[in-house]
């Protein structure tokens, strides 16, 4: 019966959404989960991108306790989490903490790391962590001030977005483009059909 269960996804992103969809997948359901994202003292990127996966996840299903119609569906959840070695580089809301970042990932590789939690309709929960490796070229300061004013850095973990312009940035990428974006559809769609979802019967007709 997985195969006819509903899809939560645990996130209030509008490109974990437009991902889903790309490979047929409609979420029944969205649920952003608002969390402490600061990573734990000592914590390693990749953990962290699983912890918070998992907790935006769980969250979601201490949510529908009491929501009948929901209780036995799958919970999809993901969280990106970009590292300059063992550093985590916030999701960056001033422009003077974007402009470090930049600095900081100008002509270097860093990590992407995107956590994905799939809690399935008997309650198991799934995890996987996905890394990409991403090498930016060197960036001017007459670059990283003109994507200041772009904006396109507001709220992103590491203050870029590989799907607008700082796609020109990329001189290399290592794993997977949509892992980057914010979530790795290969791996998420392994993770739903391994747990029992037919994936293929909700893929839309033309
Ligand atoms: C590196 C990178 C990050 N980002 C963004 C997506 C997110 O805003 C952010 C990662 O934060 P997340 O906490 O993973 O996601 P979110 O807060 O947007 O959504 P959710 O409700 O699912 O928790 O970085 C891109 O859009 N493109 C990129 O290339």
């Amino acid at each position: 019966m997985a195969g006819k269960r509903k899809l939560i996804l645990a996130s209030g992103s509008p490109r974990r959404v437009e991902l889903l969809r790309q490979v047929g997948l409609e979420a029944d359901r969205l649920m952003p989960m608002d969390l402490d994202e600061s990573p734990l003292k000592n914590e390693q990127p990749r953990s962290l991108a699983r912890r918070l996966a998992t907790d935006k996840a769980k969250a979601a299903l201490d949510a529908i306790e009491d929501e009948a119609d929901w209780k036995g569906s799958f919970i999809l959840a993901a969280d990106t989490v970009v590292a300059v070695g063992r550093r985590v580089l916030p999701k960056t809301e001033y422009s003077d903490e974007a402009i470090a970042a930049l600095n900081l990932l100008s002509g270097r590789n860093h990590w992407v790391f995107t956590g994905v939690c799939l809690i399935t309709p008997d309650r198991k929960v799934r995890q996987k962590v996905v890394e990409s490796k991403v090498r930016f070229k060197r960036l001017s300061d007459s670059e990283i001030n003109a994507y200041i004013l772009s904006g396109e850095w507001r709220g992103k973990a590491g203050a870029y977005a590989i799907q607008g312009i700082a796609g020109s940035f990329v001189q290399k990428l290592v794993g997977s483009y949509p892992n980057v974006v914010g979530l790795p559809l290969y791996e998420t769609v392994q993770l739903l059909a391994g747990e029992g979802m037919d994936v293929q019967a909700r893929w839309p007709e033309g």
